[in-house]
Formats: structure tokens, sequence, C-alpha cells
């Protein structure tokens, strides 16, 4: 069995080398000519699925993709060939909410910000929603959230609020995915009139996918005086990015907010399982047993919970300025895809195992992710 798999996948050989001949490949560059005589195909989001890479294959049994994101797969093409095909929903949300977290926390040294003080809108509870909301929970950070699909499902007890309500808090975080029809439709979901609603005081996040904002629109508020303060994670037309944005972001990354090693590697791990189940043999090999202890793996807490301590500790794992500063430094001389090829080793909060001494009490730093 031939199994072709993108080389930006950590652990790929330890979890598939014994269910078929492994073939990596680039992600962005993969053509049908290369995949004529694959069995089961593994991508990440940079590789689009559709009947143009598949024509020239006729023995394809299997597609996934190690992504949350599913706007890079044609799956009703894949359905109308009856190719299986499963993605990896929430392997990499945590991910993106520690992100979320850490540039919270440096806007609000930056700014002389009480994040206690602050209203998070959440555009879109489902995974990485939620579990940004369960951190900002823990952190007693008020947040609001808006999910028009799931507020209609009576089994969701949350209490969601309208687009316009949420738009309104201090921060606004999106966490849709990319969509372009049906009424819920997320393609240029802000747009020029919903941008220019937004006050010089609010900060925007996207972290979810570059079209979910309008990116030109957004340059042209820009340019006319908007002091909104950006985070941009995700940029439309990647990796041929609107350049000009950049400067007028706080916070520059380069689609990376899910790039923690265990976020990519969960991806990989859910494959394996979905391929597994697919051929009916046992999925005996787990991530656990391969991911390496992080560089910090034991703290110990003697203070009590104040925001200067979540700020130490939040920047001692993940500071996200060490990205954006890559992100400056190399965009114009080695372009968006190499900076996330070359990411290097992140870690989640869980990596890390704390010791919490009597005088330090609570848990809120269980409850934010660490181990
Ligand atoms: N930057 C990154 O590295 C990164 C990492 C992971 C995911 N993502 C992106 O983030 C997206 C969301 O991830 P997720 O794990 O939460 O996915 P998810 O599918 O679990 O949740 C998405 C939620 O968005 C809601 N939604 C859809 N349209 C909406 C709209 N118009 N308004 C408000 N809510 C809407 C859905 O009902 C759903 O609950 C993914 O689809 C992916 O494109 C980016
Ligand atoms: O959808 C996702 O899971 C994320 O956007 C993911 O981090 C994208 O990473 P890529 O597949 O482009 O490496």
């Amino acid at each position: 069995m031939n199994i072709y798999y993108d080389e930006n996948m950590p652990y790929a050989v330890d979890f598939f080398k014994d269910l078929g001949t492994l073939h990596p490949f680039a992600g962005r560059s993969l053509t049908a000519d290369d995949i004529k005589d694959a069995d089961v195909l593994l991508v990440r989001s940079i590789t689009q699925v559709n009947q143009a890479l598949l024509a020239k294959n006729t023995c394809l049994k299997f597609v996934g993709t190690a992504t949350i994101g599913v706007d890079h797969i044609d799956q009703p093409y894949l359905a109308s060939r009856n190719i299986a095909f499963t993605s990896s929903p929430g392997c990499n949300a945590i991910s993106v909410a520690e992100y979320v977290i850490s540039c919270l926390v440096v806007l609000a040294e930056r700014y002389c910000l009480t994040l206690s003080n602050l209203t998070v809108g959440i555009v879109g509870a489902g995974n990485t929603g939620s579990r940004l909301s369960e951190k900002l929970t823990a952190l007693g950070i008020k947040h609001l959230l808006c999910d028009p699909l799931l507020a209609e499902q009576t089994q969701d007890n949350r209490k969601f609020y309208s687009l316009d309500e949420v738009l309104k808090c201090d921060v606004i975080s999106l966490h849709v995915p990319k969509t372009m029809t049906g009424p819920h439709a997320t393609y240029h979901l802000l747009n020029q009139l919903k941008l220019s609603q937004l006050t010089d005081q609010q900060i925007l996040i996207n972290a979810c996918r570059g079209e979910v904002i309008d990116n030109q629109a957004l340059l042209a508020l820009k340019q006319a005086g908007m002091q909104t303060k950006l985070v941009l994670d995700v940029w439309e037309n990647e990796p041929n990015i609107l350049c000009e944005l950049i400067p007028y972001c706080e916070i520059a990354t380069a689609h990376i907010a899910g790039y923690s090693l265990e976020g990519k590697a969960r991806g990989t791990e859910m494959l394996y399982q979905a391929l597994c189940k697919q051929l009916g043999v046992f999925a005996e090999k787990q991530l656990k047993n391969f991911i390496e202890e992080a560089n910090i793996s034991q703290l110990t807490i003697n203070q009590p919970f104040s925001e200067v301590l979540l700020n130490q500790m939040v920047k001692l794992v993940y500071d996200v300025r060490r990205d954006d500063g890559i992100f400056r430094q190399q965009i114009s001389s080695y372009g968006f895809d190499h900076i996330r090829k070359t990411y290097p080793a992140r870690r989640e909060f869980s990596a890390v195992n704390i010791n919490i001494t009597k005088q330090a009490q609570g848990d809120v730093w269980h409850h934010l992710g660490f181990n």
C-alpha cells in the first residue's frame, strides 16, 4: 500500500511505517503525476485535494487531513469517487487558544491593560472557541460567544450573542471555518461595513482563516487612520499575502497559531487512528510514546495568582513575540511557507508539570492547561 504524506507532519514515519510504503511530499507543489499510485493520501491545509489533483489516480481509497480546517478538500468529489475522508477536528484547538492567551498577555503588558477588566468576544464556539472560553473562564475574564449555528441547537445550552453584540467587545477573536455559501457563510464576515464599526480601543484577532476578514478593506481603513489593534495569524491568499498590512499589526504571524508540537502531532495521530479503523487493524501506537519531554517540563509556583505572574508563566512557555519577530524579519526574504516549514519548537502549557506550593494556592493554573 502506498501512503503519501505531507513532509510537514510530525511523527508520520513512526505512526505509518508499518502500514505501507511511505512517500513524503511537499504540500504546496504536489501534482497529479506525483500521486498516480497513491492508495492513501495524507495532507495538511496547503494541498488542494480536488478533481485536478486526483485526475491521474484510480486506486486512491483514503484521504486524511491532519488539520481542523477542511476548506482545501473537495469533499463532494471524494464522496462521488467513494474515497473515504477524515479530518482531525480539534487537534490543534488548544494551541490556537494558547496563541490567543499569549497575544492577550503581550498586549495587556504593551498597553497597561488589566486582563480581568476586558470582555472578549469569541466568534465561532466550536472546538477552538470552546478551548479559549475555558481558559478565559479559568482567568476570570468575561467573554461572549457568537455562533448562530450552535445557537440553533437545543442541546447546546450556552448563551449566545449576535455578531453585532460581540463586535462591541474589547477583544474580538475569530474561530470560524472558511465557508463560501449558506446563511452563515464566513467569507468576508468582517467586511468593510463591520470593520468600520470597530473602535480604536478594540483588539481584533484572526487565527482562523484569512478570508474571514476582507484584507483589502482592512488595509484601506488602516491607511485612513483606523487604530483598532490587530493580531493577524492568517491572511487572505496565503502564501501571497497583502504584506502592506504587516506594519499595521500589533502581532503578525505566519499561520502558526495551531503549530504547537502537540497540536500538529495530534493531527497525525488522529489520521493514524482513522486509517487503522478503515483498514480494520488495531491502532496500537500512541503519541504519548513518541513525544519528547519539553525543555521546561517542571515549574514550582510559590506565589498567589496575579496578572504579573500570568504574564511570566505564559511567556515562559509560549511568547508569541518570538513568532512575530521571525515573521517580520523573514517574510520579505524567505516567504510565508519557509517560515512555517522552519517553525521552531513550541509546546503547550500541558507539557509543563507544575508544583503549587501552599502560599500559591488555587488551581487556576490547572484550569488554564498546565499539568
Ligand atoms: N490559525 C491556525 O493555525 C488554525 C488552527 C486551527 C483551526 N483554524 C481554523 O479555525 C477554524 C475553527 O476551528 P474550530 O476547531 O473551532 O472548528 P469547529 O468546527 O470545531 O468550530 C467552528 C465553529 O464555528 C461556527 N460557525 C460557523 N459559521 C459561523 C458564523 N458565521 N458565525 C459564528 N460562528 C460560526 C460553527 O457553528 C462551529 O461551532 C477552522 O475551521 C480552521 O479553519 C486555524
Ligand atoms: O486548520 C488547521 O488545523 C490549521 O489551520 C493548521 O494549523 C494549518 O496548518 P497547515 O496544515 O497549513 O500546516
